[in-house]
């Protein structure tokens, strides 16, 4: 690494710290996936005190809480989360989010459901103008997965299956290169109609209404407006 590079561990690092303070004292918090949000759980673990425990989005997430000490509440326990907190790999200026990285979209989706609050915690490299230079993960039944593909395919991607990847629900992943998601909502709702797919990594429907970035400077926040044509406000 050049002395110029940014330290993106310092920057997870970072705003997995500062999403503490959307965690409202003893709730029951909204825990997504990945290595931002695994520094997340090893802040939370010094305010297990103060909460009352954690849904989860994933087997590993569940296993970094338990590790912690912090209760694993099943998602079905609960009707309604104040707050939950995921990274993502990429984040538009509306909020809307390409999920999925990590093969565990479809719970994240479905926690990130419950909750009041999505607050996303990412290095600033993951802000974009247009989603979609990160392939999009998509969920399939492992039967659907070629004729799942053969619709990416004639939308202009190109799919790839993950090899060797089975989700926490038994299915797998496609990636799909070279799609520019300019309508981000229209994409979602669309391919939530075809055969087989269980989840499309897009989060538009369930977009950040918060985002920390971690940059060289230190924690930007922006706040999005509830209409996702608009750009997000930076507040701080
Ligand atoms: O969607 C995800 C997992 O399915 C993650 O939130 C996304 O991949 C970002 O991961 P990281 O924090 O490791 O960069």
């Amino acid at each position: 690494m050049s002395a110029a590079a940014p330290d993106v561990a310092r920057l997870k690092a970072l705003v997995g710290e500062a999403a503490l303070a959307y965690v409202p004292p003893g709730s029951v918090v909204g825990v997504g996936t990945g290595s931002t949000v695994n520094a997340f759980i090893d802040a939370l673990a010094r305010a297990k005190h103060v909460i009352a425990g954690a849904v989860s989005s994933s087997q590993a997430s569940s296993e970094r809480l338990r590790g912690h000490g912090i209760p694993v509440i099943d998602a079905n326990d609960v009707e309604t989360l104040q707050v939950y907190i995921d990274g993502a790999d990429e984040i538009d200026a509306s909020g809307c989010m390409i999920k999925g990285g990590g093969a565990a979209l479809t719970r994240e989706k479905i926690v990130a459901d419950l909750a009041q609050r999505f607050v996303c915690i990412a290095d600033g490299s993951k802000l974009v103008d247009v989603l979609g230079r990160f392939p999009l993960p998509v969920e399939v039944i492992p039967m659907a997965a070629a004729q799942v593909a053969r619709r990416f395919v004639a939308l202009g991607g190109r799919p790839a299956l993950r090899a060797g990847v089975v989700t926490d629900n038994g299915g797998q992943i496609l990636d799909v290169h070279g799609l520019a998601i300019t309508d981000p909502a229209a994409l979602e709702a669309e391919i939530n109609q075809w055969p087989g797919v269980v989840s499309v990594g897009i989060f538009a429907r369930n977009r950040a209404n918060v985002c920390l970035l971690g940059t060289a400077a230190g924690v930007r926040t922006l706040t999005f407006t509830p209409d996702a044509a608009q750009a997000g406000v930076e507040v701080a």
